[in-house]
């Protein structure tokens, strides 16, 4: 298995405070790993740091066969890091079609490129939309609009963070009925989720954090054979 990112010994916060304190993940080709753990324990700061939008206070991070560690945000999404972020963020002035032709391009000559037509295969609910404002859009829609824009960049490795929070459940439904479209297509993602039925179906490796350290991780099987260890973790 090559590994698409690597993330060694990372330690990362915000000024002097330090949020992680030694993480090591690995993401191979087409694989996926979720981040789960309770709220406040490093999830979305280890997302924002390999993006390059935290800064790095020790370790290294290599994506696609690069050293990204000192790299920022926009560098790492040129290399082809895909950020869906917390909250959706679509440009809520522009047309969902607009929206996704903002971040259009395919820079690594991906042989199956993300198109208008094939972000709408995926989320047909984005077609019926199309000539719709961001703002004018329901909460599940602009997540479905986030996830959209980042595959118009025709990324090598999507993160997602919290992409079914608040959503209804047939919105969730929706959402992750894509993502394991995607996942038969081998894109590689790393998730941040809390909905662990359906990251157990659609991941291959978890990794759980306490206090910005990794204090669990293993496949699906392992989870379920230590979910309630796991569940412990995650307060539920
Ligand atoms: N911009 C910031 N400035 C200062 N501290 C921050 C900032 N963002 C997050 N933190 C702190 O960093 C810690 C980790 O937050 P982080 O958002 O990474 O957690 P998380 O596991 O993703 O949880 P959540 O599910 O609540 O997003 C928390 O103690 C949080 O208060």
């Amino acid at each position: 298995m090559t590994a698409l990112l690597r993330i060694e010994g990372l330690q990362a916060g915000y000024g002097a405070s330090r949020v992680l304190h030694g993480i090591d993940l690995t993401v191979g080709d087409g694989r996926i790993v979720t981040l789960l753990g309770k709220n406040g324990m490093g999830k979305t700061t280890t997302l924002k740091s390999v993006m390059g939008l935290v800064p790095k206070q020790a370790g290294s991070v290599q994506f696609a066969g690069r050293d990204t560690t000192r790299m920022a945000a926009f560098e790492t999404a040129r290399l082809g890091l895909g950020w869906v972020p917390e909250g959706r963020q679509v440009f809520p002035t522009l047309t969902v079609q607009e929206n996704l032709l903002a971040t259009a391009a395919n820079r690594h000559g991906a042989a199956q490129p993300f198109t208008l037509q094939r972000v709408y295969d995926f989320f047909p609910r984005l077609a019926e939309r199309a000539g719709n404002l961001g703002n004018q859009l329901s909460g599940g829609e602009q997540q479905m609009l986030a996830i959209g824009r980042a595959l118009m960049t025709n990324p090598r490795l999507l993160i997602l963070d919290e992409a079914t929070e608040g959503l209804a459940p047939l919105v969730r439904a929706e959402i992750w009925r894509v993502l394991g479209a995607l996942r038969a297509t081998g894109m590689a993602m790393l998730v941040v989720d809390k909905n662990l039925g359906a990251l157990m179906e659609l991941a291959d490796q978890h990794v759980v954090l306490e206090k910005g350290r990794i204090v669990w991780q293993g496949d699906s099987a392992a989870l379920q054979a230590d979910r309630a260890t796991v569940q412990g973790h995650l307060g539920i």
